[in-house]
C-alpha cells in the first residue's frame, strides 16, 4: 500500500473511542498524515487529549499491520476452536457445564463471595494446564497475576501431588514426566499491590509472553480488588477497567490462551428496594468476559455449587462442586 494511500486514511476509519476522535477532528486532525509525525506530547496538546490517549492514538495509526482491521473466515475460527483444548478444572461437573473445561481464547469470570472457593479453583488451574497431553492436559505454563496475596504456595503443593497421583494412576504417567518441581518452575506470580502496579503488568503481559511462548492460562485475583478499595473517582475508574478488559481480551484472542479473571460480590437494589447479591465491576464489565460463572456457597451445608451466568455458546446451568484437602 502506498504511503499517500496510507497518509490519506481518514482518522474516522481507525477504532478509536468517540470521544477521542471527536477531540481529534474538532482540533483538524482528520486523517493519519496530519498526526503519524507527531509526538505524543504534541499531539497531546494539540487535541487536548491525555498524554496516554495520544501515545494510543500514534501506536495504531503507525502499526504496519494495524491499518486495517484483521479478518478471517468463520471456518478458520470453526478449525481454531475445535483445535483448542479446553483446561479441565478437576470437577467433572464443572468442566461438564463449560462443555470441558476453561477455553482458550476467551476471558472467563469467575465471582463469588470471599471464602467459595475462587482462588483454589485458579490454582487448581495452574496445576492441570501443566498436566501432560496423555493425560488431557495442554503441556501449558501459567501467569498468576496476585492481587490480594491469595497465592498459596503450599496449597499449590497439595493440589500438584493429587493431580500427579491422579495422572500416575489413570495414566501409567512416568515419574520424571512430571512432577511438583517442574509445575511450580512454570507458574510465574506477579504481585500487584496497587491499580496502577495491576494496570503496568496487564499492558507489559504481551512483551513478557513473547519469552514465555508456552504459557496457556494467565489468571488474575481478583480483578476487582483494587478497583473497589482504590479507586474513588469513577470516571478513571471505568477507563482503566476499559483498558484492562481490551487488552486481555486481545492477548487471549492473539495468543490463543485463557484468561480467567475472579470478580467479587456487590449488594444492587432492584426497584422495590430489595438487595441482590451480583458480580462487582459493573454493567460495562460485564461485556468482556464470554463465559462468567458465580461461585456459591452454603456453609451450613458445606454445599458448594456454580452456575453460569453468561455464554455465547452454552446453555445457562448449574452444578455442585467440592473443595477437597
Ligand atoms: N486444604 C484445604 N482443604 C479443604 N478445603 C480448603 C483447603 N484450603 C482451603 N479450603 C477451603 O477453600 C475455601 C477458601 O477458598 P478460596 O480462598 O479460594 O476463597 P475465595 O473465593 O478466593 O475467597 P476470597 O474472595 O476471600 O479470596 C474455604 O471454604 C476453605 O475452607
Amino acid at each position: 500500500m502506498s504511503t499517500s494511500i496510507t497518509n490519506s486514511r481518514p482518522i474516522c476509519t481507525y477504532p478509536i473511542p468517540v470521544s477521542i476522535q471527536s477531540k481529534l477532528s474538532k482540533a483538524g486532525f482528520l486523517t493519519t498524515g496530519s498526526v503519524v509525525n507527531l509526538r505524543p506530547s504534541e499531539l497531546s496538546s494539540s487535541a487536548e487529549i491525555s498524554l496516554e490517549d495520544a501515545a494510543d492514538v500514534l501506536d495504531l495509526v503507525r502499526k504496519p499491520n494495524g491499518l486495517f482491521l484483521e479478518t478471517k473466515t468463520a471456518l478458520e475460527i470453526l478449525r481454531e476452536e475445535q483445535g483448542n483444548c479446553p483446561i479441565v478444572t478437576m470437577s467433572q461437573n464443572i468442566d461438564n457445564l463449560l462443555n470441558g473445561g476453561v477455553p482458550l481464547s476467551k476471558v472467563t469470570e469467575i465471582s463469588g463471595i470471599a471464602g467459595v472457593g475462587k482462588t483454589q479453583l485458579c490454582l487448581q488451574l495452574c496445576v492441570t494446564v501443566q498436566m501432560p497431553e496423555e493425560c488431557g492436559g495442554l503441556k501449558g505454563h501459567a501467569v498468576f497475576i496476585d492481587t490480594e496475596g491469595s497465592f498459596n504456595a503450599s496449597r499449590l503443593q497439595d493440589m500438584s501431588q493429587a493431580c500427579i497421583k491422579h495422572c500416575r494412576n489413570s495414566m501409567n504417567l512416568a515419574a520424571e514426566n512430571w512432577n511438583f518441581a517442574s509445575i511450580t518452575e512454570n507458574i510465574f506470580v506477579f504481585r500487584c499491590k496497587e491499580v496502577t502496579e495491576l494496570l503496568s503488568c496487564v499492558m507489559i503481559l504481551k512483551e513478557f509472553l513473547k519469552t514465555h511462548d508456552q504459557v496457556k492460562l494467565i489468571v488474575i485475583d481478583s480483578l476487582a480488588f483494587h478497583f473497589r478499595h482504590d479507586m474513588e473517582n469513577a470516571a478513571l475508574r471505568s477507563r482503566v477497567l476499559h483498558k484492562i478488559a481490551a487488552e486481555l481480551v486481545r492477548i487471549a484472542v492473539e495468543l490463543k490462551l485463557a484468561v480467567v479473571v475472579t470478580n467479587q460480590m456487590t449488594t444492587k437494589f432492584d426497584s422495590k428496594g430489595q438487595g441482590h447479591l451480583t458480580p462487582a465491576l459493573g454493567t460495562s464489565w460485564g461485556h468482556a468476559p464470554t463465559f462468567r460463572i458465580i461461585l456459591d456457597w452454603d456453609p451450613s451445608r458445606n454445599f458448594r455449587w456454580a452456575t453460569l451466568i453468561k455464554s455465547s455458546s452454552l446453555p445457562p446451568g448449574s452444578a455442585p462442586y467440592q473443595v477437597r484437602p
